[in-house]
Formats: C-alpha cells, structure tokens, sequence
C-alpha cells in the first residue's frame, strides 16, 4: 500500500485521510498547528473538526510539511481556498515530479476569479499544473467519516493521474468517478456553495420546500450559463459535481453553507455568522469572486447578484427575494437552450 500526506487537517481532510487508512494507506495528515498534529497522535482524535470520530492507527499528525510529503506516493491538499496559495509555496520545493498532487478544496479567488487548480498552477508551474487531480462531489465530512455511502468525481487534464486517484480512494462506502472536465467539475464544487447559503436564507425566513426546489433549480441554470461561458462541459452539470452537490449542500444541515444562510435569513449579521461557524463558508468568498465573474464576461446570474447584495451591501434578505420574484418575464427553453446547443456540438 502507499503512503499519502494529506495537507489541511479540518473536517474535510480528516475525513479523507479516513477514508485512505481504511484502503491500508499510511496517511500523514498535515496540520500547521502543532498543538492538533500532537493531539491526533496522542488522542488518535481532531476533536475540534470531527469530535465523534476515532481515527485509525494508521494516520499519524505531522506539523512539519517537508516531513509530511518526503517519499509519499500521493499529496492531497485540503485546506480552504483562501490558504491555497500559501500551502502551495511551501510545497513548491518539498515535492518530486513523479508524486500524484490531488486538491479537495471548494472556491474562486476573489480577487483574480480563478480556480483552485488555477491558483495551484500559478504557484507550482504549467507543469505540475497539467496534473493536478480534483476531488470533489456529494460528500460531507460528517457523513464519510460514519462510513455512509458516498460518491465523488475525480478529475485532471491527465486521466492517468486522475484514475491513480480513483484507485487511492475508491472502496466499498466511497464510489470514486472520474471526469475529464476538469473545469466544470471545479466550476460545480465552487458554485454550489453560493447557492447552498441561498438556501439556507430562504429556510430561515421560513420559506418552503417550493423555494429551495426553485433555488436548486435555476441556481444550477445560472451555474452551467457561467460554466458554459469558461468552456466547461455542461453536461457536467448534471452530474455529481453539479447537481448533486447542489442537492446535498442545499438540503443537509451539515453544510457550512446552509447554516451560515439559515442564519442570516433569521436576521444575525454576517461577521457573528462566521465567528459562530467557526470553520470555513466558502460561499461568501465565492459569491464575491464570482459576482465580479459574472459581470466581466457578462453572464447574467440574478441569484449570486441578490446574494452579493445581501452580504456585501447588506441588503435585506426579504428585498433580495422580492427582486428575484420579480424579474422581468422569461422563456425557461431559451435559458436552457445553450446547453442543448453545446451538448450538440
Ligand atoms: N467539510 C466538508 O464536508 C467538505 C469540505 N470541502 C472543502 O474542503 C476545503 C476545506 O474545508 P474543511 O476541511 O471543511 O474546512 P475546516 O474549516 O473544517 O478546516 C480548515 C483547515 O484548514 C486549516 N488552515 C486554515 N488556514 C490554513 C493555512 N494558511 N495553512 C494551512 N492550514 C490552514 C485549518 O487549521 C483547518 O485545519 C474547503 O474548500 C471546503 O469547501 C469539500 C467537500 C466536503
Ligand atoms: O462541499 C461540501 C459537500 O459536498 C461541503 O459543503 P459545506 O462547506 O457547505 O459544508
């Protein structure tokens, strides 16, 4: 079996190091406080991230990075967008050209509107950038670290690594897909989360089941007319990095995003939002990148404007609801048409 470290010790990238020490992988999961890389090896427990969860024997806490990746098979980097950088200029030097490099982060940078995978290759080189492999998928750390059955995709320019990805992963409670639209995937994983904090505002207001089905709906009309626009493949969009993300994150309370909405929709204030979640929301970074997208190349997303207003400009959630309702009219068929236009080509 091989050895995998695995950057980024939150819930997410616990629960993946899970899911590799049940495939008998020796997992080295990385954490840049030291005092979580001692309590994994000490308590074989991240209480903070996943408190009922006891992590198998195999997994050991390391603090030091050059320790971590030295003759591993396999890199996962699992930490929130806005970090992404950072860990990667420390792995720059770290790391050999025969290592698989897998990411599970979900976002775009606000300030360039780029992609994970993007914002890696910037700091590691077109090269390794050609290879890097994304995880991503309906899958939340509460439920993978219990076991229940889950589903991801995998994706790369380069389907070799993308499938040495899948074998690493794949096992009998986590059913691993591979993809070669690397951008729709990552377009899928990011965009979701906008609308999951739509979703949980709209349950907070005491809105209904017919909301968050239009939400889901028309939020993932809005996500493949963006992702069309940056050449994703829409169909991708019907498929586990699209709507069934979108299902998930909109629907489970275990979603960061969700909560955060559902808060803010029964009226807190963004900053108290955060401070009580206490782990990463990535939807309010990245409704800020891609509201600025989506105004640069002119791809008309009502959803993620009303959502930027709401946070950004604390517009009041009801006022955001009463623009979305009334828009001017529109033809569902001639919304939807692109998709059918690009699926033929
Ligand atoms: N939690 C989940 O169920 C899932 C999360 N994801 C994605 O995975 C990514 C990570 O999310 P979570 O693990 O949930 O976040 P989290 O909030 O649970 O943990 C974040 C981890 O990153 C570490 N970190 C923060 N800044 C850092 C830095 N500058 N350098 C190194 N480490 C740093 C924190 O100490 C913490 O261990 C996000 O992009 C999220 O969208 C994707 C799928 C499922
Ligand atoms: O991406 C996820 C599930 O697939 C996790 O979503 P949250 O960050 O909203 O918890």
């Amino acid at each position: 079996m091989s050895k995998v470290a695995v950057l980024g010790a939150g819930s997410w990238g616990t629960a993946l190091a899970s899911v590799l020490a049940d495939n008998n992988h020796d997992v080295r999961l990385w954490s840049h406080r030291e005092d979580q890389a001692q309590e994994i090896n000490d308590h074989h427990t991240n209480k903070k991230y996943l408190p009922d969860l006891n992590l198998s024997e195999n997994i050991m806490g390391y603090s030091d990075m050059e320790a971590a990746v030295e003759d591993v098979s396999a890199i996962l980097v699992v930490v929130p967008t806005k970090a992404i950088r950072d860990v990667c200029k420390q792995l720059k030097h770290l790391m050999t050209d025969d290592q698989i490099l897998i990411h599970a982060a979900k976002g775009i940078e606000p300030e360039t509107h780029k992609r994970i995978s993007e914002m890696m290759t910037d700091e590691l080189g077109n090269e390794r950038g050609n290879k890097i492999v994304v995880l991503a998928g309906p899958s939340h750390a509460e439920e993978v670290a219990k076991r229940q059955p889950t589903t991801v995709t995998v994706s790369s320019y380069d389907l070799g690594q993308a499938e040495a990805a899948q074998d690493l992963f794949m096992n009998d409670r986590f059913r691993v897909y591979t993809n070669s639209d690397l951008v729709g995937v990552e377009i899928g994983g990011a965009l979701k989360n906008i609308i999951a904090l739509g979703a949980g505002i709209s349950d907070g207001l005491g809105y209904g089941d017919n909301a968050k089905a239009a939400l889901i709906t028309r939020g993932l009309t809005e996500i493949a007319r963006l992702g069309g626009k940056m050449d994703a493949n829409p169909l991708t969009f019907a498929g586990l990095t699209g709507v069934g993300d979108l299902i998930v994150t909109c629907t489970s309370q275990h979603s960061r995003n969700w909560r955060a909405g559902n808060m803010l929709g029964k009226g807190y204030v963004l900053d108290d939002v955060l401070e009580q979640m206490g782990m990463v929301v990535e939807g309010v970074r990245t409704t800020k990148a891609v509201y600025q997208l989506s105004r640069k190349i002119s791809v008309d997303m009502p959803i993620t404007q009303g959502l930027y207003e709401l946070l950004f400009h604390e517009k009041d959630p009801k006022q955001v609801v009463d623009q979305l309702m009334n828009r001017g009219k529109t033809n569902e068929m001639e919304d939807l048409a692109f998709i059918l236009k690009k699926t033929d080509e």
